[in-house]
């Protein structure tokens, strides 16, 4: 494993594993990851020759089983969903085509694995079918961008939705011909029969470090859609969209069941906040989180700049993975390694949404009226913060 950020170890529980008592692991575990209806997130008993097949393709494939407690007037609503993150596989400098045909080719090894898994609800990593060059500024890199409806990675995730009846979350990054050829970042839903469902564009836009984003595209103009699926109600909140809270709770309130955060983030800006951010997200809003980032070092022909005093540079910095699944209840499991592709395969029990609800009453007790009258207040040119100050200063 390459030095930097990676520090030389894949997960956190593997490091755990490594120099904790197995008596003091399982408090640890608790502690750290929560109890689901219980007890601690287990995993599921794939078909070894899908791990077979993980190990000689080099991809780490994990699994985690999160269950509700049964019901007498419901049943079950167990959905095996599955999350991907890839490193890009050619060099930057390589021909586009051969870039984003090699990128299919491993991403489809994945794909395939997810479909004989069982999955049924899989998303890829935010403009997964590209390198992340938005740090560069340089506008040759919007040769990637591709249409929502027909583009070639659309189409690909097209065929293997319709071959293993999954539903397929394609984060990309979009020409909207329509449009005056504007570009944006956006995840396209595609049924389990290959249709396209819908697409949401990424709501927040970074203007932090190397993330230049905002030099290719704009704040998204689709809402906080929700989709229903045959596998149950999803949204996606890309990347950014995670450090606000209110981007969230929005998907929340129009019944999302599952929310997929798609991303690339790199370990000196936002590990620390990685593992926090999602799971909190699925406990405020009594939802299913899945949350998956890039993972690998991209190196870039040029060097550049990003005005924050460091000198020019050709790398993003290393995107970490840790692709991970929080539940409402506030339990997780673990994550994808840091240094390498990855499948986690998740069963989630959708009835523990409202379970959720029933027990904390977090959404029952919200003052929406209250903030929303805040607001309101808030947003006109003579907000004056309520601030009331101690006399005696
Ligand atoms: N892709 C993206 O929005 N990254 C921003 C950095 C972060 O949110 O950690």
């Amino acid at each position: 494993m390459a030095e930097g950020s990676l520090a030389g170890f894949a997960t956190l529980e593997e490091l755990m594993e490594e120099y904790m008592p197995p008596e003091k692991l399982q408090h640890a575990r608790r502690v750290l990851y929560g109890l689901n209806v219980g007890e601690l997130v287990k995993g599921i008993d794939l078909d070894p020759v899908l791990c077979g097949r993980a190990l000689e393709l080099d991809f780490d494939l994990r699994t985690a089983a999160f269950r509700a407690a049964p019901e007498q007037m419901r049943p079950p609503r167990v959905v095996r969903i599955g999350l991907i993150q890839n490193k890009i596989v050619l060099p930057t400098d390589a021909p586009f085509t051969e870039q984003a045909k090699a990128i299919r080719e491993r991403v489809g090894q994945m794909l395939e694995t997810a479909g004989q898994a069982g999955v049924k609800v899989v998303c890829l990593q935010e403009a997964w079918h590209m390198p992340f060059a938005f740090c560069t500024r340089e506008k040759h890199w919007c040769e990637f961008a591709e249409s929502a409806e027909n583009g070639e990675s659309v189409s690909f995730c097209q065929t293997a939705a319709k071959r293993w009846g999954m539903v397929v979350i394609c984060p990309i990054l979009e020409r909207d011909a329509a449009h005056n050829d504007t570009v944006w970042n956006t995840a396209v839903v595609i049924g389990h029969n290959g249709n396209i469902i819908g697409k949401h564009r990424k709501n927040h836009i970074p203007r932090v470090g190397d993330f230049n984003e905002s030099t290719y595209y704009m704040e998204g103009n689709t809402g906080h859609p929700v989709f229903e699926t045959a596998f149950g109600r999803i949204a996606i909140n890309i990347c950014y969209g995670r450090h606000h809270p209110m981007n969230w709770q929005a998907f929340g309130m129009n019944g999302a069941e599952l929310v997929f955060n798609p991303a690339a983030t790199v370990g000196d800006l936002s590990e620390p906040l990685w593992p926090v951010e999602a799971r909190n997200a699925a406990i405020a809003n009594s939802y299913f989180v899945a949350a998956i980032n890039r993972v690998g070092t991209e190196v870039f022909p040029r060097e550049f700049t990003s005005g924050d005093g460091k000198p020019a540079h050709k790398d993003f910095g290393h995107f970490y993975g840790s692709s991970y699944v929080a539940a409402p209840d506030g339990s997780r499991s673990p994550s994808l390694a840091r240094h390498k592709d990855g499948l986690m395969v998740a069963d989630i029990d959708l009835n523990l949404c409202r379970q959720t609800k029933d027990k904390w009453g977090f959404q029952m007790t919200a003052r929406y009226e209250m903030y929303a009258e805040f607001f309101n207040r808030f947003v006109q040119p003579d907000f004056k913060p309520q601030v009331i100050r101690d006399s005696t200063l």
